[in-house]
């Protein structure tokens, strides 16, 4: 594939950033990588994996004469950084990021953003429990939904950025960063709030029941630990900064909990069937609709082999 920029920079050098640097050396996307990470051992970590090309102390020495940008930290810290690269950005230069939560990030990173650069904020719709400079790999964003929230970017630089995320592979949509919210609330945020709230409970629990709930949880509550081993730097930001959006779907959850609370409470068989078979029609829904980009399978086609 193409070089699509000459030279990106990274801003944090953790799972996302590492896996799109794997994405972009694999595929030949980026004439260089160069890396900014606070610790000495993750900037070791860049150049010892190889994911990196050259490494640097401070964000805006890693920035200098890049054409891409990419600001992979926190979503709490995306501000800071942005005014800290400022005055080193080349003009002409497009700026992204990768934060779960889009409405925050632009009203922090905009400000800080000169005339002659253009901001794409984005957001990979894929991950793991896993983070730091070891945990990325180049295949995690195939198939995956990436999710552009352009605002007034020029239209060359978006489609750009567009051309990086499909060439690693990802499917790309853009919309507007209040929608990008609502719709991650629903379909991430709170998720992992539930899992979250469930995995306490469990451990709660288990002192009652001398490790029984761990040693013998069954699939559905080892995904819920899974979910919960996730970064809590990164999502004590989520909810801190998609705050409105979250509670007004936490707010719609706990009614709904409640009419099924209340159904096991009074026997009612059939409000608890007629719920679960119009959840079950969701997820088939889903299937047959192949929208499942998350399945080993999504998006090949006969050509593509076994
Ligand atoms: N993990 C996921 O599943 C996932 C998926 C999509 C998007 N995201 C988003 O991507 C971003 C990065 O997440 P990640 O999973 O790669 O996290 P990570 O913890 O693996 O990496 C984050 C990096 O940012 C660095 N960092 C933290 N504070 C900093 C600061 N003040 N200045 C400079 N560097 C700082 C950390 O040292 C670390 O290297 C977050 O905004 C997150 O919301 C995460
Ligand atoms: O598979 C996981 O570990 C994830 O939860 C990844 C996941 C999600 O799908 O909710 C988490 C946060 C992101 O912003 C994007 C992706």
């Amino acid at each position: 594939m193409a070089v699509i920029y000459d030279r990106v920079a990274l801003i944090g050098l953790g799972l996302i950033a590492s896996s799109m640097a794997h994405a972009m050396k694999k595929w030949g996307l980026a004439g260089s990588i160069a890396g900014y990470a606070k610790t000495e051992a993750t900037r070791e970590a860049a150049l010892e994996l190889g994911f990196c090309d050259e490494v640097f102390a401070t964000a805006g020495d890693a920035v200098k004469n890049a054409d891409l940008v990419i600001l992979a930290v926190p979503v709490g810290v995306m501000g800071a950084v942005a005014a800290e690269i400022r005055p080193h950005l080349k003009p002409g230069a497009t700026v992204t990021d990768v934060g779960s939560v889009k409405q925050a990030v632009v009203e922090a990173v905009g400000p800080h953003v000169p005339d002659g650069v253009d901001f794409v904020p984005g957001h990979p719709l894929a991950g793991t429990e896993h983070s730091g400079p070891r945990s990325g790999f180049a295949t995690l964003f195939q198939n995956r939904f990436t999710l552009l929230t352009p605002g007034d970017a020029r239209p060359e630089a978006v489609a750009r950025l567009r051309a990086l995320w499909e060439g690693m592979g990802a499917l790309v949509e853009e919309m507007e960063a209040d929608h990008h919210d609502l719709v991650l609330a629903v379909t991430s945020h709170t998720p992992h709030l539930i899992a979250y709230t469930m995995v306490g409970v469990a451990d709660h629990l288990r002192r009652v029941t001398e490790s029984e709930v761990i040693k013998y949880s069954a699939a559905g509550f080892r995904d819920f630990t899974r979910i919960a081993a996730s970064d809590p730097t990164m999502w004590r930001d989520v909810f801190l900064t998609n705050k409105e959006a979250t509670l007004d779907i936490l707010g719609r959850f706990t009614e709904e909990l409640f009419a099924l609370q209340r159904a096991i409470r009074m026997g009612d068989g059939d409000e608890l069937f007629n719920y679960f078979t119009r959840t079950r029609a969701i997820r088939r829904g889903i299937i047959e609709a192949g929208q499942d980009t998350a399945a080993p399978d999504f998006g090949r086609t006969k050509a593509d082999g076994p």
